[in-house]
């Protein structure tokens, strides 16, 4: 099984590093990566690396800018990645990290390293073992700040 990691130059973590070191913790796993320089080029290369290089599941890393052009350029990267998954018939685990979801360099560090850390076990689980999600629904599983847990009544 071969796992597509796609990432970009603008982010300021090394989100596929990441990627890549989670993956191997979790399974024997091939690895196809492919870095591009921002968001909006993420579509094409998951596409990419699904259609040219094999890979049966990608993850797509990148990192907003905290201006609003910067959030109306992910929607669209984010609607790419979308149409992408529907032209392959592939999951694309998309992974943002909004540099305004931290307050400082520090915190946008630990949840870009976080929140990749957690996707790569839901791309693996997605596709290997995919009852560690069924048995995880409606948990309130949030992936870098703390779960969300059930509702209570
Ligand atoms: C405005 C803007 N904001 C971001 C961003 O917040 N994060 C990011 O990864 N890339 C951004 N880019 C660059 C585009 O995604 C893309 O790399 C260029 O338009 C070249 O295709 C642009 C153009």
């Amino acid at each position: 099984m071969k796992v597509g990691v796609a990432d970009t130059t603008f982010a300021r973590v090394n989100m596929g590093a990441i990627a890549i070191d989670e993956l191997k913790r979790q399974a024997s796993v091939a690895i196809e990566r492919t870095t591009v320089p921002g968001f909006k080029d993420l579509p094409v290369a998951c596409k990419k690396l699904i259609e040219e290089r094999g890979c049966e599941i990608v993850i797509a890393l990148g990192m907003p800018g905290g201006k609003e052009k910067d959030k109306l350029c992910a929607h669209e990267a984010s609607q790419g990645l979308m149409l992408a998954q529907l032209m392959t018939n592939r999951h694309i685990i998309e992974v943002f990290v909004h540099e305004d979801e931290a307050k400082d360099d520090a915190e946008l560090a630990w949840l870009a390293e976080q929140r990749t850390r957690e996707h790569a076990v839901n791309a693996v689980n997605l596709v290997l073992r995919p009852q560690v999600l069924v048995r995880q629904a409606g948990s309130g599983q949030r992936q870098g700040f703390e779960d969300a847990g059930p509702a209570r009544q």
